[in-house]
C-alpha cells in the first residue's frame, strides 16, 4: 500500500514555504512521493492577477527538480474547469493503485478556508488533510478548528508543524516589484526562471 501526498497551490511563484513543507511533512509520515498539482483556475484566486498555467508549472518543475520524491502533475492545469480539489483527488484516484491513501498536505490558512471549498463533505471522505502551521495562525485556533471540521464531517485533517517559514508568494511578488531581492526565499532556479521571463514586474511606461 502506497501513501502519496498531494500538495495543491497556485505556486505563483513556489518558494521554500512550499517545499519545506512538503519534505517536512514527506519523512514525518513516511509517505512514498508528493506531487505538486498547480492549480489551473484556483478557485478563490482572482484570475487575471495570476501568471499563465504555463509559467507556473515550469516554475513548480524547476522548484522540485532537485527531489526525487516530488513530481508535478499537470492534472489542473491540463483541465480548463475551475481547479476544484474534490474533482481533482476523484480523477487522481483513477490513475493509482486502488489500495493507494491519500493525502492533501495545506497551510494553515487553507484549513480556515475549508468549509467554503467545493463539497467538503465529499472532499473529506475522499483522502486525508496534513494540515501545516504558518507564521502568524494561532495554533491552538487551529487545533480548534481542525477539531470541528474533524467532528462535522466525520474527516481525517491531521495537524503538524513545520518549521515556521514566513514567506509568500505575494511577498516575493511584492518583493519584485519593488526591486528587492528574492535571493535565499526561493530556488535559485525559479528565481532565474522569474527575470529570465520577466515575471511580476510592473507594467513600464514608456
Ligand atoms: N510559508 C509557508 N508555510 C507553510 N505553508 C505554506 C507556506 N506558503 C504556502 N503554504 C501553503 O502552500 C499551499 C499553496 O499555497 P499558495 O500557492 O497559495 O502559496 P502562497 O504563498 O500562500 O501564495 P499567495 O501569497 O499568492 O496567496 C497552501 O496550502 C498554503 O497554505
Ligand atoms: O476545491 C475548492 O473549492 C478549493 C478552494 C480553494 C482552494 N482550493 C485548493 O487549495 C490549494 C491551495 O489554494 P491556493 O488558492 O491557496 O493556492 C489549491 O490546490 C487549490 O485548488 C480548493
Amino acid at each position: 500500500m502506497k501513501k502519496i501526498g498531494l500538495m495543491g497551490g497556485t505556486f505563483d511563484p513556489i518558494h521554500y514555504g512550499h517545499l519545506v513543507l512538503a519534505e517536512q511533512v514527506r519523512t514525518r509520515f513516511k509517505l512514498d512521493m508528493i506531487y505538486f498539482i498547480p492549480a489551473g483556475l484556483p478557485p478563490h484566486k482572482k484570475q487575471k492577477e495570476i501568471s499563465s498555467s504555463k509559467d507556473r508549472y515550469f516554475m513548480t518543475l524547476l522548484g522540485t527538480i532537485t527531489n526525487s520524491y516530488f513530481e508535478v502533475s499537470k492534472i489542473e492545469i491540463e483541465d480548463d474547469n475551475i481547479s476544484y480539489t474534490v474533482n481533482t483527488i476523484k480523477k487522481f484516484r483513477e490513475t493509482i493503485d486502488n489500495s493507494s491513501e491519500l493525502y492533501f498536505i495545506t497551510g494553515a490558512d487553507a484549513i480556515y478556508e475549508l468549509e467554503t471549498w467545493k463539497n467538503v463533505r465529499e472532499l473529506l471522505g475522499l483522502c486525508s488533510f496534513i494540515a501545516a502551521s504558518r507564521p502568524g495562525v494561532d495554533k491552538n485556533k487551529l487545533s480548534e478548528k481542525i477539531h470541528m471540521l474533524n467532528e462535522k464531517y466525520n474527516g481525517r485533517i491531521i495537524e503538524t508543524s513545520v518549521p515556521a517559514l514566513a514567506i509568500s508568494s505575494t511577498d516575493i511578488r511584492e518583493r519584485i516589484k519593488k526591486g528587492q531581492s528574492i535571493k535565499y526565499i526561493l530556488p535559485e532556479s525559479v528565481e532565474y526562471y522569474i527575470y529570465k521571463n520577466n515575471l511580476y514586474r510592473e507594467k513600464q511606461i514608456r
